[in-house]
């Protein structure tokens, strides 16, 4: 981190999110760049952060949205996204949820189960709006990720089960205003292992023939997002690979000339840009560890306390004296044992008032914050 922004931070309250707008403008425009080469269209899953400055960076450079509430999709129209280049997911789209969509005039709504099919039937018919639908299908394949980010599987409740699609496609046909217009599949989040993907290719392209085969010529695939990020070295990969990502869709996926390709990516996209950054308010030296307790919480950033989740851990200042290492137990100040940011992380010698950035923060870390313990509202910097 470059020096004067070091010295701004200093003077700033903690604990605060801290974006880094010239990499997200990076990494936008390389998935961009990327994407179009196929013409692939990316929506991004404005869940992973809805920082309004953030959507308005994502908006403006034609990215569609992927929405999964009613409220969702207030937010990215207000911040720049196109009605008509929304898709909403979601298993419980509430009544007054799919009115809104309806209202909207929404691209698609990713359906999740024969039961949401028949109330969006129904509302479509009494509002005499016209309803576009992609069935998101659950293709039991394993993300080979974190089992509580893991969607595409029998045991998930994600996505209509593969046997209930005759019955979908029953429905569809008795609605005068509903269009099936798409196939969309999500497998999970934090995909590392790019194999998944392939497998997903295998599945996308029978159930493509498969309805092909029963006269439906859709024109959309959707193959949702998932791509993972490297945690572990923020700086060593702060662009993810989007050629490669994109290129193996080019090679496994067997799309018809007309049907076009779209994708819904949120870790990808912000991850990077973002950090937590947070003050050593005290070091407890306890019998069996060092414990560094910070002023930013499992409140702030959940990910560790949720899904053990690994983000590296910096001192934003290295000190110039020749301080040793030391170990610490880096942790927050709520009244939880699960508020560990990372144990045994060994880091410069800390003292009370240390700057320490939690890394990779900017994707499922703002949005995910909560109030327990009755926390205040955190700060934002922004690096212009
Ligand atoms: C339906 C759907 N699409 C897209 C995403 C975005 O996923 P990611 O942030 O892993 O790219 C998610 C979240 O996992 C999702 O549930
Ligand atoms: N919240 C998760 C990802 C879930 C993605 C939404 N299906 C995370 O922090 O990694």
């Amino acid at each position: 981190m470059e020096k004067e922004i070091i010295k701004q931070l200093q003077n700033k309250e903690t604990p605060l999110y801290y974006y880094d707008l010239p990499l997200l403008r990076k990494t936008l425009n390389t998935a961009k760049a990327e994407a179009d080469k196929y013409r692939y269209k990316v929506h991004y899953a404005i869940k992973a952060n809805n920082n309004p400055e953030i959507l308005r960076e994502i908006s403006k450079l034609g990215f569609g949205a992927d929405c999964v509430s009613g409220y969702e999709i207030e937010v990215a129209i207000q911040n720049g996204f196109n009605k008509n280049e929304i898709v909403f997911a979601g298993v419980g789209k509430t009544d007054k949820e799919i009115i809104t969509a309806l209202n909207c005039e929404i691209m698609t709504f990713n359906v999740e189960s024969v039961q949401e099919l028949e109330v969006i039937v129904q509302l479509s018919e009494k509002m005499k709006k016209n309803a576009q639908i992609a069935l998101r299908i659950n293709p039991n394949v394993d993300a080979k990720t974190h089992q509580y980010i893991t969607t595409g599987l029998d045991e998930n409740k994600f996505g209509i089960m593969t046997h209930e699609l005759d019955t979908c496609l029953q429905i569809v046909e008795t609605s005068r205003f509903v269009q099936l217009v798409g196939l969309h599949f999500h497998v999970g989040s934090q995909i590392t292992d790019l194999n998944v993907f392939k497998r997903l290719c295998v599945k996308v392209n029978e159930w493509n023939m498969w309805f092909y085969e029963r006269g439906y010529d859709i024109p959309v695939l959707n193959l949702g997002g998932g791509l993972g990020i490297n945690y572990s070295e923020p700086d060593k990969e702060s662009v993810v690979n989007f050629a490669g990502f994109f290129q193996l869709f080019d090679e496994f996926l067997e799309a018809r000339k007309n049907q076009e390709i779209h994708f819904e990516l949120g870790r990808a996209l912000v991850a990077n840009c973002g950090s937590l950054i947070s003050r050593v308010l005290y070091i407890k030296n306890g019998l069996k560890k060092n414990f560094a307790i910070l002023d930013a919480g499992m409140t702030e950033l959940l990910r560790p306390a949720l899904y053990q989740a690994y983000h590296k851990i910096e001192k934003v200042e290295e000190n110039s004296e020749n301080l040793a290492p030391e170990k610490y137990d880096i942790v927050g100040p709520i009244c939880e044992s699960s508020d560990c940011f990372g144990k045994d992380v060994v880091l410069q010698k800390l003292k009370r008032g240390d700057l320490i950035a939690i890394r990779s923060a900017g994707a499922y870390g703002e949005v995910m914050s909560m109030r327990y313990n009755l926390r205040q509202e955190f700060d934002y910097f922004f690096k212009e």
